[in-house]
């Protein structure tokens, strides 16, 4: 029997050969191995009927034997492989025997056989608790009607002896105990926690660091993703040439970014891009998922695989005016754990979720993440937070694996191959079940697949806290469960998982449930399956009417008057509030993952794309304006732009009236759906690193060019069909019809930004429409085609604020509109924007692009409005 002896981690395992073994993170898999650079199902060995085979299954850091990267590979007793990384990544060490007593045996080593067993430990007896606290509730009031004993709820320590829950690490367990959750919820009641920067005490509470690095005097130690750093870190956050440590002559360590696409952080601050830190033992480095601590002369690091705590202690959120709308919520959860947030229409729970991801800060209090404090180390742990907001944050029109790459490449840096991003869309396309779904149209999906969708898209960077909001809304009530046992899942894998939802259906498949009150407090905090009881009643439908009834009762009293509060809120909220303090907005800005170029190009060919795919929309882009130029043509004239006999042409003036608005209405309804209908995609794109500047770029360029085409075709139909004046002001005889499409084309482009406005100030894409006509009547207004502006006090200086009015003052300089139309009541009196001179036609369409580029002022400010509140700058 060719048995082989495999050695991983100090373990040994006698191998088969009439099966196969699984390698990775999956803890279904044979040899689980939790390091972050090892992919979820990462490689198999099996007996290949000659030899033991190992193969790598397309893992994103690779299986490297003897340095070199392999797909398939004989191994034998000797052999050594390195998962992850080709030096320091998890070694698996192949010998011909067994090693005695010690051996497991792989077949009968099930995956648990290397997680540590969970501690015995005093259970707390929910449903015990559950009836206390419904006695309690029902005694104090049937649950028909409030009574006045409700106002009192008993002090906490009459109802519960306090439980002192012992220390140590406990493993995580499906609805973990309360005392497994108090023992893991950082800074429990010791006043620390608050962060690290700076100030000594243990960065990660408990955590032991993942791997170790000497450094040495006179040696530079380079960190980056490519294999010729020192110190690998297979992070596709980081860059490949990234930051690196080394000695000053007086003995100390510095930390310097070699400019990182996504900054070196030292305590949660970032440093500048090339910039140095000199650093001591209470300094936390970070680069990517990594963090890093000088313990004497030897760097430890700390891979962050998702595997945090996460709290948060007296949110309280005001508004102006002095209301609260978040009141002192506390709450807090182990790794791996899956929270859901329930509570009636406007008891806070969007508010929490801003609070918590950061999106608009809270007040006063503190949130968590590994004991560290999020709002202060806000530029460095944003990147740890996937945040999927109700809408999808996808551009529908585009296939799953289309949206997926333009995402992956705004969000790694700049420096990531291709391929490198194809290999972590292929690995997060199989994690969610997506593969048989990746070249489909995001719209031929269902709501479930398409939520799915959009975790994808977070996962992508491998965030270890995950926020959902309403995840479930306007799913099939069949959805829910699908949705809720994926977040179950990812919870599971790793990670710590918050969703605000409606849905009450499948709230046992959560670890905690905080349920909100009106008024933006905690009405209950605990395990979901206890909270029914806790509040006394049998179905959720009866406790939210009682918080429409009882709206004034004091929820958040009677919470933290009960034994629950004890068990499982009591610890985090013996903290005394603080208030928050955000570092100065340079601090927190993050760096940007791609160079501001670099985002422009790829959002402009993911506009592109998107149009490309709906061919019905090009269709219209090349009708709407033909129709519109061939509308014009229908204004009888026997002399066109050119002056009849008598010298006046009033059609002429109304030719120029019809292809201007027919220009103002086309620029002007290309973008005024734009930017409201992708408003929740750049919400979140702009939190990872999006700039403002090139999104709204990359519009005015693609809805640039198509309007400047647009308004090519109505003038070309326009005026081709027409006669115009034998010589023009610029091109002289040879290029009139060009002359006068000039001010058509620019105008639609105006306009355009126009409708820009429209779309960054509504709240909801209806509003649009209306709004398109109003503009649209008031450039037919003013354009001064339909009544004399020239010499109306007011009237006339408001005109010079309207688009049309340039646009057919510059062709009016060319079709010398002062004869052709001249003023009704005084024909003497000529317009002076219409003056027929070179200098007129410059000032006239210097003044329409000068409007437009006002407009993207302007568009630019409202964009910030609807930006996350600590990216607004
Ligand atoms: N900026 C603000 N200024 C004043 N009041 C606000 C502001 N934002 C929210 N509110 C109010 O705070 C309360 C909580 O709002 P929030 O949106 O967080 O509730 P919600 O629980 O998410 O509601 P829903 O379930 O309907 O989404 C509401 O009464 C809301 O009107």
């Amino acid at each position: 029997m060719p048995e082989l002896v495999l050695e991983l981690n100090g373990r040994t395992w006698t191998l088969d050969p009439s099966r196969s073994y699984t390698l990775g993170r999956d803890p279904q898999g044979d040899l689980v191995i939790d390091d972050a650079r090892v992919s979820w199902r990462h490689a198999t060995i099996s007996w290949g009927g000659r030899s033991w085979v190992i193969e790598d299954h397309g893992s994103t850091n690779g299986t490297y034997v003897q340095g070199q990267r392999i797909h398939q590979m004989e191994i034998g007793p000797g052999s050594a492989v390195h998962l992850g990384n080709a030096t320091d990544g998890p070694r698996v060490s192949l010998t011909g025997a067994a090693t005695g007593a010690g051996a497991y045996s792989a077949q009968a080593a099930a995956p648990q056989a290397q997680q540590p067993q969970p501690q015995p430990q005093p259970q707390p007896q929910p449903q015990a608790h559950a009836q206390g606290a419904q006695q309690a509730w029902q005694q104090q009031a049937p649950a028909a009607a409030p009574h006045p004993n409700w106002q009192q709820p008993q002090p906490p320590q009459a109802q519960v002896p306090h439980q002192q829950p012992p220390q140590g690490h406990v493993p995580h367990q499906q609805h973990a105990s309360a005392q497994q959750y108090a023992q893991k919820v950082p800074g429990q009641g010791d006043g620390g926690g608050a962060g690290v920067a700076p100030g000594p005490g243990p960065a990660y509470g408990d955590r032991s660091p993942t791997t170790f690095h000497q450094l040495a005097l006179g040696r530079v130690m380079r960190i980056g993703r490519a294999l010729e750093n020192e110190l690998v870190v297979s992070d596709l956050q980081v860059s490949r040439h990234h930051a690196e440590f080394h000695a000053t002559p007086d003995g100390r360590f510095e930390i310097r970014d070699l400019g990182s696409h996504n900054g070196t952080y030292v305590n949660g601050q970032p440093l500048a891009k090339s910039g140095s830190a000199l650093i001591g033992p209470n300094d936390i480095v970070g680069v990517g998922h990594s963090t890093f601590r000088l313990v004497g002369d030897r760097l430890e690091e700390f891979v962050d695989t998702g595997e945090v705590s996460f709290s948060a202690r007296h949110l309280t959120v005001t508004v102006d005016g002095g209301k609260q709308i978040l009141k002192d919520v506390s709450f807090g959860v182990p790794e791996k754990s899956l929270i859901a947030v329930i509570g009636p229409s406007g008891s806070g729970k969007s508010t929490l979720l801003k609070a918590l991801t950061g999106y608009r800060p809270a007040n006063q209090g503190d949130v968590l993440y590994d004991n560290r404090n999020l709002y202060k180390q806000f530029a460095e742990l944003r990147q740890r937070i996937g945040l999927v907001p109700q809408d999808d944050i996808l551009h529908k029109e585009l296939t799953v694996r289309t949206a997926l790459k333009y995402a992956a490449k705004l969000r790694f840096p700049a420096d990531t191959t291709e391929q490198e991003r194809e290999a972590r869309i292929d690995e997060v396309l199989g994690e969610l079940k997506l593969d048989i779904h990746k070249t489909k149209k995001i719209t031929a999906l269902s709501g479930g697949q398409r939520k799915r969708v959009s975790v994808a898209l977070e996962l992508l960077t491998k965030p270890s806290l995950i926020f959902l909001d309403e995840p479930t809304s306007g799913l099939d009530p069949g959805m829910d469960r699908d949705v809720m046992q994926l977040l179950r899942g990812l919870a599971d894998d790793g990670r710590t998982v918050l969703v605000v939802t409606h849905s009450v259906a499948e709230l046992a498949l959560c670890d905690k449930l905080l349920v909100m009150a009106p008024g933006g407090s905690v009405a209950y905090f605990g395990p979901p399956e206890e909270a029914l009881n806790f509040f006394g009643y049998e179905t959720w439908a009866d406790v939210f009417s009682a918080f429409e009834n009882y709206r004034d009762y004091d929820w958040a009293g009677r919470w933290r008057g009960s034994q629950h509060y004890q068990l499982y809120a009591a610890d985090i909220d013996a903290v005394a509030a603080q208030s928050v303090q955000m570092p100065p907005a340079q601090a927190m800005r993050q760096p940007k993952p791609q160079g501001w170029g670099a985002q422009l190009w790829t959002l402009i060919r993911r506009y592109l794309s998107v149009i490309a795919s709906d061919k019905g929309f090009m269709a219209l882009m090349v009708i709407l304006p033909a129709v519109l130029g061939g509308l014009s043509t229908a204004i009888s004239s026997d002399y066109g732009l050119r002056p009849s006999p008598r010298g006046v042409n009033t059609s002429a003036a109304m030719i120029l009236l019809i292809m201007s608005i027919g220009a103002c209405f086309a620029g002007a309804a290309n973008s005024v759906r734009e930017l409201i209908k992708e408003r929740v995609i750049y919400e979140r794109e702009r939190a990872t690193g999006l700039s403002r500047s090139a999104y709204l770029m990359s519009k005015v360029i693609v809805l640039g060019l198509i309007t400047i085409v647009q308004g090519a075709i109505i003038g070309g139909i326009g005026f081709g069909l027409r006669d115009v004046p034998d010589e023009g002001l610029i091109f002289g005889s040879s290029l009139v019809r060009l002359e006068l499409t000039l001010p058509i084309m620019a105008l639609g482009f105006t306009s355009m930004m126009f409708g820009l406005i429209i779309s960054s100030l509504v709240k909801t894409a209806e509003k649009t429409m209306p709004l398109l006509v109003m503009f649209a009547i008031i450039q037919v207004v003013f354009t001064g085609c339909l009544f004399t502006l020239n010499g109306q006090v007011g009237l006339n200086e408001f005109s010079y604020l309207m688009p049309s009015r340039w646009a057919v003052a510059a062709a009016g300089t060319t079709a010398q509109l002062n004869v052709l139309f001249p003023n009704q009541d005084d024909p003497t009196e000529t317009d002076p924007l219409w003056d027929h001179e070179v200098g007129q036609w410059l000032v006239d369409m210097g003044a329409l692009l000068a409007l437009g580029a006002i407009c993207g002022v302007i568009v630019a400010r409202l964009l910030r409005r609807h930006e996350p509140e600590v990216m607004r700058k």
